[in-house]
């Protein structure tokens, strides 16, 4: 009787096992048909299926995950386009454009209820990491809110009056370079973020990172910077799951997920210090968004937002302009001369070169087109195509896709641009050339372009004369390949600049 029982019992959990064997199976095949199903749709009947790209691009977000995170992808894109042509399906959803034309359809403004407005996909907004502020917001009239409150910490006035900053910090630069290269060669990306965040903390927070004074990254810039992958990392994980992405501490590598944290606590503790500042001699940046909190409804975790974003918007990319021009002048020898040539000759001593006469045309011609070879945004910046679709670039764009200009991809295409790898300020300045300029927009265009587009042109026409004027530069890496050696999280992770500076004979 008892083995009777014992068999019976055995069978029965095997019948148990059985079913659920079965369960499982047919969970699996259920989900592998979705899946499948799901391939086939995005493939053959999406309302995007007849625009060219890669099928597997196409058929699930994979493709678009790997090459967020691997830094590939602006090589990626740009291998795209050339397969494809100017406009390449590169995720089930989205279309990637690399025409001038293009920019205009698609960031210019439009009729109230036509606009394309920021993909909440990609600019992501929650209670945890991603606070809102102006960057992130879709809905345009609630932007247009934000944009008229720092409008006029960014206007030609206060402009005029932050120059005494950007001069200060720019001159501190110049004395650290010298004494520093005196030992021996230096990294160059160090120098362009250390000035370029201080700049940003005393004309946002009325505070002193001291990176340029203590050559070394404040703490809280560092922790900024190492946070930068964070995004790509984000988006990715969104893209593939928004229910995943919810719980994401668990599927972000520790060291990044830690920085972030690191950062929101400390940006608002920034926030909370700059508030308890009454009495400041001047406005800074924050005396226009506390100014406007209440109103906006802001609270601290908007501020640190703002913080976070103000400082990273504006301090990240000009270094990395610096950067580049520093790498192109001296892999263009021809251009570093004349640029040498004009600074030299007309200005006598330093003191002569301020913010009024850095402004001739071969410096500008300069910067312009160092902007466009290496944009500091490399990537595209996503819309959603308004109700009823619209005409980008000649071709008809479905409602609801997303879409954005690949600003690598289209300052490098050859329709728009001659010998586009080669660094040639001339074609800025030569009537004749029959580039197409306009297929060059590093801070977008319309209601959502670069706010400080002003400042950032200031600090570079400023440092780069400055610098060019003290010093002889020449990279100590004849091996190294800024193309090939950058890597691209949405924003570049540069390689090390190491560069041999000296003193210009005869100062
Ligand atoms: C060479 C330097 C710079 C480049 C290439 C650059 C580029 C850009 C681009 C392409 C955008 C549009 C982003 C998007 O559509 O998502 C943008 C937005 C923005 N930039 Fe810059 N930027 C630079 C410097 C600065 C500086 C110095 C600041 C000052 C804090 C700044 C603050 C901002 C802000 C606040 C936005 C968001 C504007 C809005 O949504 O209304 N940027 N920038």
């Amino acid at each position: 009787m008892g083995l009777v029982t014992l068999l019976g019992g055995q069978f029965s959990a095997i019948l148990q096992s059985w079913s659920w064997l079965k369960a499982a199976a047919m969970v699996a095949s259920v989900l592998a048909f979705y899946v499948f199903g799901h391939a086939i749709y995005n493939i053959y009947f999406h309302p995007l299926s007849k625009f060219p790209g890669p099928k597997f691009a196409a058929m699930s977000h994979l493709f678009y995950a790997r090459i967020s995170v691997n830094g590939d992808f602006v090589k990626t894109m740009t291998a795209l386009h050339h397969k494809y042509g100017d406009v390449v399906r590169w995720t089930p959803n989205e279309l990637s454009f690399s025409s001038a034309e293009a920019w205009k359809d698609i960031y210019t403004p439009h009729k109230p209820g036509e606009t394309f407005v920021k993909d909440p996909g990609f600019y992501l907004i929650d209670d945890t990491l991603r606070a809102k502020m102006i960057a992130n917001i879709s809905d345009p009239e609630e932007h247009k809110q934000a944009r008229k409150m720092l409008d006029p910490a960014f206007s030609n006035k206060a402009l005029f009056q932050n120059q005494d900053v950007v001069l200060k910090y720019v001159n501190m630069l110049m004395t650290a370079i010298q004494e520093e290269s005196r030992k021996g060669p230096i990294n160059l990306v160090d120098y362009f973020n250390w000035v370029t965040s201080d700049i940003l903390g005393e004309l946002a927070f009325s505070e002193a990172f001291g990176s340029v004074e203590n050559r070394k990254t404040n703490s809280w810039i560092a922790t900024l910077f190492d946070a930068t992958k964070f995004g790509a990392y984000d988006g990715a994980i969104h893209s593939l799951s928004p229910v995943i992405w919810k719980h994401l501490q668990f599927f972000v590598p520790r060291k990044m997920r830690e920085a972030i944290v690191n950062h929101i606590s400390q940006s608002k503790d920034k926030l909370l210090a700059r508030i308890g500042k009454a009495d400041l001699e001047h406005r800074d940046i924050c005396s226009y968004i506390l100014e406007k909190k209440d109103e906006m409804g802001m609270n601290d975790w908007n501020l640190a937002g703002y913080a976070q974003t103000l400082v990273m918007a504006g301090s990240e990319t000009t270094a990395t302009s610096f950067c580049g021009l520093t790498y192109y002048l001296c892999r263009t020898p021809e251009v570093y001369q004349k640029l040498k040539d004009e600074v030299r000759g007309r200005f006598k001593t330093m003191d002569e070169i301020t913010i009024q006469t850095a402004t001739f045309p071969y410096l500008t011609a300069v910067i312009n087109e160092v902007l466009r070879i290496y944009p500091p945004v490399p990537i595209a910046l996503p819309r959603v195509t308004p109700k009823g679709g619209a005409m980008v670039a000649g071709v008809f764009v479905p409602e609801g896709a997303i879409v954005g200009v690949q600003s690598w991809c289209v300052t490098h295409n050859p329709k728009h641009f001659k010998d586009p790898h080669t660094f040639r300020p001339e074609r800025w300045l030569d009537p004749d050339c029959t580039d197409d300029l306009s297929a060059s927009q590093p801070f977008s265009l319309g209601s959502r372009n670069c706010i400080g587009q002003p400042m950032a042109m200031m600090e570079l026409r400023i440092l780069i004369a400055k610098m060019v004027f003290l010093f002889d530069f020449k990279l100590i890496d004849d091996t190294l390949d800024w193309d090939r050696d950058g890597q691209c999280y949405r924003l570049w992770q540069k390689p090390p600049l190491w560069t041999e500076v000296t003193m210009r004979e005869g100062l």
